[in-house]
Formats: C-alpha cells, sequence, structure tokens
C-alpha cells in the first residue's frame, strides 16, 4: 500500500464519500479510511433505513384512517421480518454501489480505524500514510441521558434494527429522530408516548410549523408530555418503567432515548487539544472546512455546520473543489430545506423566525375529512411582501414541495409574483400560491 497521498479522509459516510469521488474526479491521489460500513449513519442507521420504515408507516397510516371512517376493510399488519429483509438488500445494494464508484474514481480504500497521529500523519494498525490535506468525516453517535438505568434504553441505531415491534414504547427527545421515531412506531400500532424537555417539539424549526406537527402527532394517538426530563428508567417485571417525576411513570415494553448527538472525535488521538471544537464539542471550521490545526480540514457531522446528509455530502464536494479545483464557497445554511418525516411531514427552508412570518395558514385537507381525522395542514410565508426568505409546510409531500420552494427562494420573489404562478387543485399548494 501506497503511503503518500494528496489527501486522506478519515470516514466513509455522507462527507466523506462525497469529498473522495469529487477529489479522485480532479486527479488527486485520495485514501479513505472506513472503520465499519461504507455510507456511514444516512445508509446504514439514519435516513435511508428510516425512509424505508416511514414509507410503510405513511401508507398505513393513510389505510387505516380510511378504515376507520368504515371506508375501507381492516388495514393489513405489517410483515416485519419481510420488510426487514427487503430494507437489509437495499441498504447492501447501496453500500456496495459506493464501493464500485470508489474503485471507478480511482479513491484508494482502507477499511480500518484511523488516528491522527502528527499534522499531516494518519495512523492504521501501525502504519503510518501522509498527506499535506487530512480530512475528518467522522459523522456522529447517538448520546444518551445522564440518568439511572439509561443503558435500560434504546438509541436510533437500535430502534432501526428491531425484528419486531413493541406494542408500547416510550421515547424521550422530542427533536427530529423522536418525533420521526413516534409518527412512524404509532402508524405500525406501537403505543407511543414522547417525551420532552422543551415546551414542544421540533423546536429546530418555527413555531408555528412545529405546532401544527404536533397537534398531528397527538391527532395521531401519540400522548406527548412537554417540559419533563424524565429521571430513570427501571426494569419490571413486565417491561419497563419511565420514572418522569416523583408521581408519575410509564409502563411500556421499550424505552427510546432520542436526546440527540455527538461527534466521533476520537480519530484526533492525542492532537484533540490542538483542534478548537463549538461549546456543542463539533469542530470549529472557516469558510475552507479547515479547523484551527492547520491542514485539517472537517466535513459533515462532526463540524459546525448543520447535521443533514445534502449538507454533509454538498460540502464534502465543495471542500474537494477548493482545495484541487475551482473555488466555491460553502452553501448557505438558509438554502438548505429539511423535513422531519412526521405523518404528515414538517418541512421548512430559510430558517424563519416568528417574528419573520408575514402569512400563514392552518387548514383541514380534504384527505382528512376522507379519514374523519384531525389533522391539519399547514404553509407559512417568512421574510416580507416584497421579499419571501422562508417557507414552511405541513403537508402530504410537502418533502418533495420544500426543496423546489428552496430553489424559488434563491430569486427572492416578491409575493406578488409568487401569485402569477398556480398551485394545483385540489390541494395545499394552490393556497400558498394563491
Ligand atoms: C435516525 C437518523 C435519521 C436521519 N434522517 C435524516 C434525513 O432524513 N435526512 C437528512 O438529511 N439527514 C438525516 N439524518 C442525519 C444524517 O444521517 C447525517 O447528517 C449524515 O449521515 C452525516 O454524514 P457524515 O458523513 O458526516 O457522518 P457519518 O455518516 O456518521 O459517517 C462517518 C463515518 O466515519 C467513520 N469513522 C468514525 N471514526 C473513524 C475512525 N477513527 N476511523 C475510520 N472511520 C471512522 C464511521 O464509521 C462512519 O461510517 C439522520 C440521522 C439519524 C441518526
Ligand atoms: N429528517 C431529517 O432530516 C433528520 C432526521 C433525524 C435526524 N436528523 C439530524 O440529526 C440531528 C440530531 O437529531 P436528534 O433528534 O437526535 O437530536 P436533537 O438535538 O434535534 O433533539 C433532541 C431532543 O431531545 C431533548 N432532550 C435532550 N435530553 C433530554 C432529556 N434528558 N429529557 C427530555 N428531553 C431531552 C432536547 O430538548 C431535544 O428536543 C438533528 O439535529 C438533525 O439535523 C435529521
Amino acid at each position: 500500500m501506497d503511503t503518500e497521498y494528496d489527501a486522506i479522509v478519515i470516514g466513509g459516510g455522507s462527507a466523506g464519500l462525497s469529498f473522495a469521488r469529487h477529489a479522485a474526479g480532479l486527479g488527486r491521489k485520495i485514501a479513505l479510511i472506513e472503520r465499519a460500513e461504507l455510507g456511514g449513519t444516512c445508509v446504514n442507521r439514519g435516513c435511508v433505513p428510516k425512509k424505508m420504515l416511514w414509507t410503510v408507516a405513511d401508507a398505513l397510516h393513510r389505510g387505516s384512517g380510511l378504515t376507520r371512517a368504515g371506508l375501507l376493510g381492516a388495514t393489513p399488519p405489517v410483515d416485519m421480518e419481510r420488510l426487514c429483509a427487503r430494507r437489509g438488500d437495499k441498504l447492501a445494494a447501496i453500500r456496495q454501489s459506493y464501493r464500485d464508484k470508489l474503485g471507478e474514481a480511482g479513491v484508494t480504500l482502507i477499511e480500518d480505524v484511523a488516528e491522527l497521529t502528527a499534522p499531516g500523519e494518519v495512523t492504521i494498525s501501525g502504519r503510518r500514510l501522509r498527506a499535506p490535506r487530512v480530512v475528518l468525516a467522522t459523522g456522529g453517535r447517538p448520546v444518551k441521558p445522564d440518568m439511572e438505568g439509561a443503558h435500560l434504553a434504546c438509541d436510533s441505531d437500535a430502534v432501526l434494527n428491531w425484528t419486531a415491534l413493541p406494542r408500547s414504547m416510550a421515547i424521550i427527545g422530542g427533536g427530529y429522530i423522536g418525533c420521526e421515531m413516534a409518527a412512524i412506531h404509532a402508524a405500525l400500532g406501537v403505543r407511543v408516548t414522547l417525551v420532552t424537555d422543551t415546551d414542544r417539539v421540533l423546536t429546530e424549526f418555527s413555531e408555528a410549523a412545529a405546532k401544527v406537527g404536533q397537534a398531528n402527532m397527538a391527532a395521531q394517538g401519540i400522548r406527548i408530555v412537554t417540559g419533563c426530563t424524565p429521571e430513570a428508567v427501571r426494569e419490571t417485571d413486565d417491561g419497563l418503567e419511565l420514572v418522569l417525576d416523583a408521581d408519575t411513570s410509564l409502563a411500556v415494553e421499550k424505552v427510546v432515548a432520542a436526546t440527540g448527538r455527538a461527534p466521533n472525535l476520537e480519530a484526533l488521538g492525542g492532537l484533540a487539544e490542538r483542534v478548537a471544537a463549538t461549546d456543542k464539542g463539533v469542530l470549529k471550521i472557516d469558510e475552507r472546512f479547515e479547523t484551527s490545526l492547520p491542514g485539517l480540514h472537517a466535513v459533515g457531522d462532526c463540524a459546525d455546520r448543520l447535521p443533514l446528509t445534502p449538507v454533509a455530502s454538498g460540502d464534502g464536494e465543495t471542500l474537494a473543489r477548493q482545495l484541487f479545483g475551482t473555488h466555491r464557497p460553502p452553501v448557505d445554511l438558509r438554502h438548505v430545506a429539511t423535513t422531519a418525516f412526521v405523518l404528515p411531514p414538517v418541512a421548512e427552508v430559510g430558517q424563519p423566525s416568528e417574528a419573520a412570518i408575514f402569512e400563514q395558514k392552518t387548514l383541514s385537507p380534504l384527505s382528512a375529512a376522507l379519514r374523519a381525522d384531525a389533522s391539519q395542514d399547514y404553509y407559512g410565508l417568512g421574510g416580507s411582501e416584497s421579499a419571501v426568505t422562508s417557507v414552511s409546510l405541513v403537508a402530504e409531500g410537502a418533502h418533495e414541495a420544500i426543496a423546489w420552494a428552496a430553489q424559488m427562494l434563491l430569486h427572492r420573489p416578491d409575493r406578488d409574483t409568487m401569485r402569477r404562478a398556480l398551485g394545483v387543485h385540489p390541494s395545499t399548494s394552490e393556497e400558498v400560491m394563491g
């Protein structure tokens, strides 16, 4: 194996793969080191397995609503065994396609644990590799709360490996992961309680959109407890007990901690002290993704950006171009569309503050009337009549529509210009175009 490269990237997730392929495509000699499975979090224990489970949950959610309204016969149960097998096949195929693409691009793939042992020097199993540029793309992992019995709680990695569904579960944390797990599992027939320490769920989204999302979760039958930090998880004869306070506890089969994630920084070894981090523990970077240690760059979830796959892969490509092609600035995070895959999805672009939303509407979609449920749609526009700068959507298909909204916002349209294109009838989009 060669020991000298133009760049060495540690981590074969969304960020590392993107950097390696683009840098190699620009004619550079690149080594990528991955200690576990290619594809990292997104492919193996994040977006992809979650979205496959959500697809089934979404179908069941719509179907069971029609069943409750007496329009459809009984909704069939989910065949978890077959679902897991199909999902496993898909993930294996994605991993293989990444392996093939790295090979085609001429990237040297090393499957081992990497450690930065000096600036520009990475050690794997006692062997030293050198490069003027080292890229840390080591991602993150779930963290559990510091409480009695935390080891009894599952994290999202475990949940996405379940081959059978529990009858009941309590989820701690009302962020993306907690809410997605709650909505998905409630639709699959699990009795779900979600407990979070904030006064509402989905605090990364504007309050109005998040509140509609929260009301929709409640309409789905999810019990939501806000402003609560659970004290302990204990084993009982029947399963588990989540202790909320001295007087209240929940008896459930499973407890899931969805209480946040921390960056994987073990690869920094003894050099960790020389690499500055933010209060949240992620690495500080400049416009060239360079850390405080010259020659060491960071992309993806271990860096101070947004922990989303398109940001990780986009930044990986941008860094490759900056180092070996023509300079381009990192994507402005205000143009990143994002979605929480609840039912229906809550989607947003433009990171609106509450004060910035100048037009909004909550409405009852036709589909809810048919399903005889209380779920609601919502849209909100932020900025001003003369320059719309954010869009919030809660609706079926919001995850698809929001990406087009992001494109639209690049042109900073005024509200009247938006009205010159018409939406589809009957749909929630026609209200926005209105
Ligand atoms: C449950 C869940 C659902 C999600 N859903 C979505 C979604 O729907 N949409 C979205 O945009 N984002 C979603 N995300 C976030 C998204 O998965 C991450 O932002 C993205 O995967 C980050 O990519 P990354 O390359 O930075 O890190 P990772 O994908 O975590 O990759 C880092 C890699 O580095 C390797 N590594 C670490 N240390 C070393 C070492 N010392 N030596 C060698 N290798 C090492 C790890 O094994 C890992 O494979 C979700 C996350 C979770 C957990
Ligand atoms: N659809 C998507 O794009 C998607 C899906 C999943 C994850 N992600 C990414 O992963 C990141 C991490 O997601 P996450 O949901 O794990 O973390 P998060 O930080 O977004 O949410 C954690 C939640 O748990 C609460 N919490 C923490 N400790 C608690 C305690 N002891 N008791 C009660 N509540 C507690 C926090 O207040 C917060 O609401 C997200 O920010 C997101 O960028 C994206």
